[in-house]
């Protein structure tokens, strides 16, 4: 399905914000992984978090679901002898259960897309599994992948961290229930850093002791714990709020997006810090951020590296900004849904934006008179670059047309029917 997003001066309205997708593959799996009965109120329902629950199904979690929670009956320690995994095109779920899979005999993780998730490395990981006695058999570290786990060991692990924190936060999950204790030390660099907060905050949450250092590069965990069963509450989503914020950013707005906590540990609520330092007019009090665009932003400069999935937005806004800005330090959105530096950049410039491309920077070269649209966009298949085009085509001359638009459900499937409900003019269309 393709959408075409019209011109769309004005955006007015208040919507609730959708369920956090991070915190929900979090707490599905600790739920998972304790013996009891766990509660998650308000967990998203987006293909990723869907992924989540089928896979830990699958492994022998029983789960119960009305319209605002599920309920979770776990398996431990103990997850069923099952053989093969469809994780669709989630990187953290393919990651973190990569880790739990090492308490099983045998699994293979299939590819179902290739152009996609196929195409991202999990080495690193491959590597660190290795150092705990899994045998992981991979295509040049690439799915499918099968792991055979079941005499995984802790001990010392060494694993990088210079292309994905999911990596780390795999091993978090996986090696409290070992028998032995661990270190983990993080090599190189730990990109997506302030993720790892989220990761301790849900183990922490389920009764896991980790001893962490200030920086997050090395770990001490105990072995031989048990996750408990809880009761979790889903906060609000940052990542894909950040593109309606940009949308309100762009246009003459009056939008407010509510259950958007100030004091969250999600990167992305810097969206807030940066349309503010674009001198978009905003507030942020009481869990709720209510923009008053007049689309008039100035240019910024900012550590992508913070926020990782709400670059887009932030770079989707910079088109319309007067002045050049500068999102560095953003090398790691090479190896997402698609390349978001050289694949997204070539879409934006389809679009008319004036951008440029370094190894690891995003640099925008404002055009606040508005972009010329008028095109077809490759969606690459990349949730965050369909969010972020529509962004840009709402304040285009001409509207544009979003190719296979429906992998927006990765993580947000009701974006466009949020839009609309804030007057934007957007529509599906069949191919
Ligand atoms: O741990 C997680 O849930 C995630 C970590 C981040 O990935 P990287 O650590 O690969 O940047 C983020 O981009 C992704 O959407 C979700
Ligand atoms: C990169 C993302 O997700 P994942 O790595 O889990 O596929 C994302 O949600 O933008």
């Amino acid at each position: 399905m393709d959408v075409i997003v019209n011109p769309t001066p004005n955006l007015n309205g208040e919507i609730g914000a959708l369920s956090s997708k991070n915190y929900t593959t979090r707490y599905l799996l600790a739920a998972a992984l304790a013996e009891g009965t766990s509660t998650i109120h308000f967990p998203a329902h987006s293909e990723d978090s869907d992924a989540m629950r089928r896979c830990i199904r699958d492994l022998g979690a029983v789960l119960e679901e009305d319209d605002s929670k599920i309920v979770i009956q776990g398996f431990g320690s103990h997850p069923r002898d099952v053989r093969e995994l469809n994780v669709g095109n989630a990187g953290a779920v393919l990651r973190f259960l990569m880790g739990v899979t090492a308490l099983c005999p045998e699994v293979t993780f299939v590819n179902t897309y290739p152009d996609s998730l196929g195409k991202r490395p999990h080495d690193d990981l491959i590597d660190a599994l290795g150092q705990m006695g899994v045998q992981v058999e991979h295509q040049q570290g690439r799915l499918p992948i099968t792991i055979k786990g079941g005499q995984a060991k802790g001990g010392h692990i060494r694993v990088s961290g210079s292309v994905s924190s999911q990596y780390l936060s795999a091993l978090l999950f996986v090696t409290p229930l070992l028998a032995e204790d661990s270190t983990i030390e993080v090599l190189n660099d730990l990109k997506s850093k302030v993720v790892i907060g989220q990761t301790l905050e849900v183990l922490e949450q389920a009764g896991i002791i980790i001893h962490a250092s200030d920086d997050y590069m090395s770990f001490r965990v105990p072995g031989g714990q048990a996750y408990k069963p809880t009761t979790y509450t889903v906060q609000g989503d940052y990542p894909g709020s950040a593109a309606v914020l940009a949308a309100a950013a762009v246009t003459q707005s009056d939008v407010k997006i509510l259950r958007l906590m100030e004091q969250s540990k999600q990167g992305e609520r810097a969206i807030v810090d940066v349309l503010r330092m674009m001198e978009v007019p905003l507030t942020h009090e009481n869990d709720v951020v209510h923009v008053q665009g007049n689309g008039r932003l100035k240019a910024v400069e900012f550590d992508g590296d913070a926020a990782t999935d709400a670059v887009l937005a932030m770079v989707a806004a910079a088109v319309f900004a007067e002045g050049t800005s500068r999102f560095y330090n953003v090398e790691n959105l090479r190896y997402k849904e698609c390349d978001r530096i050289t694949d997204y950049l070539n879409e934006l410039r389809k679009a008319g934006a004036n951008v440029e491309e370094r190894q690891a920077e995003i640099i925008v070269h404002g055009r606040p008179e508005g972009v010329e649209g008028g095109v077809e966009i490759n969606a690459h298949y990349d949730h965050r670059v369909i969010m972020a085009l529509t962004v840009v085509g709402l304040r285009a001359k001409q509207p544009i047309r979003i190719r296979d638009a429906h992998h927006v459900a990765k993580s947000y499937p009701q974006y466009f029917d949020h839009l609309q409900a804030l007057g934007a003019s957007v529509q599906w269309v069949k191919e």
